[in-house]
């Protein structure tokens, strides 16, 4: 095969993640601590939509990470919903200091299903842990609705980069499980051996 790149295949998997909660909960310093490990106190609130890759190696394999940073004003709400469709992966992020932020969390949700549809693997992150003494989201409770929401829970902090990692490569490992389970389906298979663009939910090339 022929790659875009014109012979060396520059990744296996390239997998589309959203980050998404209300204004001010630290998405845009959470992406930047990921791509580029750096955290400024004086984020510029995001206009529209904004993404930053960066390319993971997981289980020997190489996967590109495009990660979307949507801006959590309501006024901007019709902007983004059209950067839902085709997403492998959705982090809500709340603020952990701020509890309207985490009730928030469950309108993002259905906003996320009406415009991305159910297949998509979702997170929940508690951001902001270095405020300890401000915390006013109780972790059991959140973890507790991430349980009964099937989904992974973590408490991450952009500022000292607690968790960040984890948040990032615990998504793209849960999505590439479910492609591959996904391969082992016979009904996949069949689609499969017609043509490589029948693969339905991620980007992946052959070998
Ligand atoms: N203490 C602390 N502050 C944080 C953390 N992450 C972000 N902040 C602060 O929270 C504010 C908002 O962060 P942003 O990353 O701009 O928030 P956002 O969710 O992208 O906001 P929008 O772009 O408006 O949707 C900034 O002043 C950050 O410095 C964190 O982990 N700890």
């Amino acid at each position: 095969y022929q790659s875009i790149s014109g012979g060396q295949r520059p990744y296996d998997y390239l997998f589309k993640l959203l980050l998404i909660g209300d204004s001010g909960v630290g998405k845009s310093c959470l992406l930047l601590r990921f791509t580029d490990n750096t955290y400024s106190e004086n984020c510029i609130t995001t206009i529209g939509v904004d993404f930053k890759i960066r390319t993971i190696q997981l289980d020997g394999k190489t996967v590109k990470l495009q990660i979307w940073d949507t801006a959590g004003q309501e006024r901007f709400s019709t902007i983004s919903s059209s950067y839902y469709r085709g997403a492998h992966g959705v982090i809500f992020v709340y603020d952990m200091s701020n509890p309207k932020s985490y009730a928030s969390v469950k309108r993002w949700l259905k906003e996320v299903e009406r415009y991305a549809g159910d297949s998509a693997n979702k997170l929940l992150v508690g951001n902001k842990s270095d405020l300890v003494s401000e915390k006013m989201v109780d972790s059991v409770e959140a973890k507790k609705f991430a349980d009964s929401l099937g989904i992974t829970f973590l408490e991450t902090s952009a500022k000292n980069a607690s968790n960040v990692e984890k948040v990032f490569l615990t998504m793209a490992t849960e999505i590439k499980n479910r492609i591959r389970s996904l391969e082992f389906e016979p009904r996949f298979l069949d689609a499969k051996s017609s043509t490589l663009s029948a693969t339905p939910h991620c980007k992946k090339f052959p070998h």
